[in-house]
């Protein structure tokens, strides 16, 4: 028996009823990602001939960082950038920093970006990269030089047409600066397009910063109203409020759905009135931490799964919807603002329930998105304005949920495995048409 053939098993049934390598629940970042490959591999026709170069990364770098600390010691970081796949276009994808950041979790993410930007259709391949570090121990000028090591570390495999870094968890527009400033330094002149999500004032683009949580906006509209659902008055839950959470939290509530739990790292508040997003963010930036905003009640991190909510958004990090919490879910929607938030064994149950998944690699496609109008406006040194920006983003984020959605229906299939056939075709499509010989 292997991990995932028998998903539906609670952990719980005693402390040792399954051994834990086979508790699906512990699976790794990488194998979600294969065991996804699997599951649309049938759908693939004569293209799963060539269903093995999804499997294996094109391109792995693993580097070491040493670094000046301030107090004049030197530490040593593993830093990581993956190249999962470039047969449709470079490597693009973002930079995590987080003390968590294992290699199995780059390969994965790099391979969900090969995913998300062929559903939308961009011309890029999917890449991804991190350094294992917790950011709160270390000073700005600590963080500049890591950054600024890391990226020569990897200069030997990006640039605005091999690969383009982005920001994720814990990296944004500053250490894109960082980053662009460096790789600029390196090759003796100033290369904007080497990255995305860039300070506007240095070739970013506006919109960039509210662009991920506008398409989890936009893509969960979209489902709402195919799932019959009002938003006026639609019950939120968000877990994660960094980027991608708190935007999306806000566009939501500005379009007159009622956010009714929140979790980040600080704690997990809930409120039956609704908690105003822009109130709670100044309260973050002002305490810290999430819990005790007026008007709200703190409740444990485990009660956030159980929260009486219509949708929820998982908009943290990988693994948090699995065997333990998903049967208490009640929302009737998940819209996946966070990369592989549900492990497969989750993802079934949840479809048993009849609880549809707008799944990561479209929900938060609206990042990338924006990132890719971010380099073509560098290129062309010409740039838009933010209504235009939002526009294009709307237009293509709903019009690859409506055509992925008619896949969905005329497979029979939840909306990730529509997703992954399209986006798989589209990849394999490519590397056949390229052959394999230089
Ligand atoms: N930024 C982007 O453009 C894109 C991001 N994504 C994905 O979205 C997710 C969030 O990224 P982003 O918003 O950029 O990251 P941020 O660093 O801006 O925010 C992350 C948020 O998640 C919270 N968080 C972290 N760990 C936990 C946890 N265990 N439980 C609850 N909350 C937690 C953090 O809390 P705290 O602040 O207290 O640490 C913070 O609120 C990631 O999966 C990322 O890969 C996907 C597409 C694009
Ligand atoms: O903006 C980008 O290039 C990538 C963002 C990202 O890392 C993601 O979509 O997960």
């Amino acid at each position: 028996m292997t991990a995932t053939q028998d998903p539906k098993t609670p952990k719980d049934l005693g402390p040792h009823a399954i051994p834990s390598y086979l508790d699906p629940n512990n699976i790794g970042p990488y194998e979600i990602f294969l065991e996804q490959v699997n599951r649309v591999t049938p759908y693939l026709g004569k293209l799963a001939f060539w269903v093995e170069t999804l499997k294996r990364p094109k391109r792995i770098l693993v580097v070491d960082i040493p670094v000046h600390l301030d107090d004049g010691s030197v530490a040593h970081f593993e830093g990581y950038r993956v190249q999962h796949n470039t047969s449709r276009g470079p490597a693009k994808g973002g930079v995590r920093y987080h003390q968590d950041v294992t290699l199995s979790e780059v390969m994965a993410l790099s391979a969900w970006m090969t995913v998300k930007n062929a559903a939308v259709n961009l011309p890029y391949g999917g890449g991804k990269g991190g350094i294992r570090l917790d950011p709160r121990k270390y000073s700005t000028g600590e963080l500049e030089r890591i950054t600024r090591r890391y990226t020569s570390e990897i200069g030997l495999i990006i640039g605005p047409d091999k690969d383009i870094p982005a920001p994720d968890v814990n990296t944004g527009p500053q250490t894109m600066a960082w980053m662009m400033d460096t790789y600029s330094m390196n090759v003796g002149r100033t290369a904007t397009g080497v990255v995305t999500g860039k300070p506007v004032a240095l070739g970013g683009s506006l919109g960039r910063a509210d662009a991920t949580g506008r398409g989890v906006f936009v893509t969960g509209a979209e489902a709402m109203k195919k799932l019959g659902m009002p938003m006026e008055g639609a019950r939120i839950a968000v877990q994660g409020f960094g980027n991608v959470g708190e935007a999306a939290a806000r566009i939501f509530h500005e379009h007159g759905a009622k956010i009714v739990a929140i979790q980040d790292v600080t704690g997990t508040i809930a409120s039956e009135a609704g908690i105003d997003p822009g109130v709670a963010l100044e309260h973050l930036r002002r305490t810290g931490k999430i819990t005790d905003l007026p008007g709200s009640e703190e409740i444990t991190r485990d009660e956030f799964w159980g929260v009486d909510c219509d949708v929820l958004i998982p908009a943290a990090l990988e693994k948090q919807i699995t065997l333990h919490n998903a049967n208490r879910i009640k929302a009737r929607l998940i819209i996946e603002g966070a990369n592989g938030p549900t492990i497969p064994a989750a993802d079934d149950l949840l479809a048993d329930k009849g609880v549809t998944v707008v799944p990561d690699v479209l929900a938060n496609a609206g990042g990338v998105t924006v990132s890719y109008f971010e380099w073509v406006q560098d290129f062309s040194s010409f740039f838009w304005t933010e209504d235009e920006i939002n526009k294009r983003l709307d237009r293509i984020m709903s019009e690859a949920f409506q055509s992925l959605w008619a896949v969905k229906e005329q497979h029979g299939v939840t909306l990730r495995t529509a997703v992954y056939i399209v986006a798989c075709t589209r990849v394999l499509e490519a590397r056949a048409l390229r052959g394999l010989y230089p």
